[in-house]
């Protein structure tokens, strides 16, 4: 077999990546991964904690680490956190693969993470933060994308079934 992971996720904190790629997984009766909870478990720590304690460029690090490992080893859904994408090693990787960008406006963003503190990056002034954020990244997000899944106003069972529609995987 080819090897590599069947579905990548990327997008902003709070676009469902984590959620549409357990879903995905599920639907493709694949294993899920996410480099976020990799990091936790390495670390033993929170990724706010890791934030808070060590700064972001030590999490960076730590994320780039993770997402090498990842896409090396794993055949599953892999999501990234919403700033893997700032590593061009990382959007090296990427090249090729099938990489789905969840997108969704300002008003979403703030709506699903905007007072939640599991988010350091979006801790203060959260709609603010949120569009410096997608200024920074949108084009980084396209740059690696195979295809584009907006996921306003859709559920969550709903966007993962537009990722397997939008990357053609419907009948793998
Ligand atoms: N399509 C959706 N509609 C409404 N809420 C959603 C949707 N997808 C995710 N959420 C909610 O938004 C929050 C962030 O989702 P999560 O999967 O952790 O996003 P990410 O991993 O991209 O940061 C969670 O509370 C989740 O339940
Ligand atoms: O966008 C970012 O820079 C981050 C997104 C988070 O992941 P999610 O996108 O899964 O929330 C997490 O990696 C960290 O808080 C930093
Ligand atoms: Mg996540």
């Amino acid at each position: 077999m080819t090897g590599g992971p069947l579905v990548v996720l990327v997008g902003p904190m709070g676009s469902g990546k984590s959620t549409v790629g357990a879903l995905l997984a599920e639907r493709l009766g694949a294993p899920y991964r996410d480099t976020d909870a990799d990091i936790v478990a390495a670390e033993g720590r929170e990724i706010s904690d890791i934030f808070v304690e060590d700064g972001e460029e030590r999490f960076r690090a730590l994320e780039k680490a993770a997402v090498a490992a990842a896409v090396a080893e794993h055949e599953g859904v892999l999501a990234l956190g919403g700033g893997a994408v700032l590593d061009a090693g990382t959007r090296a990787l990427l090249a090729g693969l099938p990489v789905a960008y969840l997108s969704m406006d300002v008003e979403e963003a703030v709506r699903r993470v905007g007072l939640g503190v599991a988010r350091p990056l979006l801790a203060v002034n959260p709609r603010r933060q949120w569009r410096e954020l997608m200024d920074a990244r949108r084009h980084l997000y396209e740059e690696v994308a195979r295809a584009v899944v907006a996921t306003d106003a859709r559920t969550p069972e709903e966007v993962a079934e537009a990722v397997l529609d939008a990357l053609e995987l419907k009948d793998a």
